[in-house]
């Protein structure tokens, strides 16, 4: 009987990998709902947003936790980046490094096809979790396509080399259009930029779509509806 669901592009030495972070970042999102919540209401009473860079508890409190894309957006990220022959990604918030091991994989399946080299930049600005993404991507046998650039990413993405074919927007929402706008000059005519969760985060990320929807501005934009929403938008 054919399976609901299509098996993964990865290969097995990057799938186990990936299957053991994805099955800890599950159970860590489980356990972590409530307590969640009451990080999210006490960052809005101390500094009228939930932004964890302005509240130390919750930062501390994030510190561990995968928070990774699941698995069926990232296949989708690895598929995009494939079809559009992606070398250069960026990735704006690589946590362990769930996502950027589907988009290295990519890079290095589309450099196998031709001559010439390939990057994800990824950006992390908690020292353990750089440090962990790294050997992440060693094991699944991807370290070499990915550099990891520690410290915020305001600072790490200013100097981006161009053309970036695919960007990943996975990061803690005030910092979602700050990050997009370092890296639209740099993203070539129909470049792909997905951003996850804009449907459950609509009214956080209002900026951001505003952006991207614009019917003046640098992108057009589809949303994918279904487990928190994802937003596509191709560099016109
Ligand atoms: C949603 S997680 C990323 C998950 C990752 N894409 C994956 O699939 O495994 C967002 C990450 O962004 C990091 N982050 C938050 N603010 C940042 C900043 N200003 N600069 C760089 N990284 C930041 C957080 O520490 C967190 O690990």
């Amino acid at each position: 009987m054919t399976n609901k669901l299509a098996p993964t592009p990865l290969d097995s030495r990057a799938s186990a990998v990936v299957e053991r972070l994805h099955a800890r970042s599950r159970r860590q999102t489980r356990r972590a709902l409530a307590p969640l919540l009451v990080h999210s209401v006490k960052s809005r009473i101390r500094t009228g947003t939930w932004d964890p860079t302005q509240n130390a508890d919750t930062k501390a409190w994030l510190a561990d936790k995968l928070v990774a894309l699941d698995p069926h957006k990232a296949e989708l990220c690895y598929l995009l980046c494939r079809s559009l022959g992606a070398r250069r990604v960026v990735e704006a918030g690589t946590s362990f490094g769930v996502s950027t091991i589907y988009l290295a994989s990519a890079i290095r399946d589309n450099v196998a096809g031709g001559p010439g080299d390939g990057l994800v930049i990824g950006t992390e600005h908690e020292p353990g979790k750089a440090a962990a993404a790294r050997r992440n991507l060693d094991d699944a046998g991807v370290g070499e396509y990915a550099e990891i650039r520690e410290g915020d990413l305001r600072d790490t993405l200013k100097d981006l080399d161009a053309p970036v074919d695919f960007m990943l927007v996975d990061i803690w929402i005030p910092l979602a259009l700050p990050a997009l706008e370092l890296v639209v000059p740099k993203l070539r005519p129909g470049a792909i930029v997905m951003c996850d969760n804009v449907v459950s985060g609509h009214k956080q990320y209002a900026s951001y779509l505003e952006y991207v929807r614009s019917p003046t501005g640098p992108f057009t934009s589809v949303t994918l509806p279904g487990h928190g929403g994802v937003e596509l938008s191709m560099k016109k």
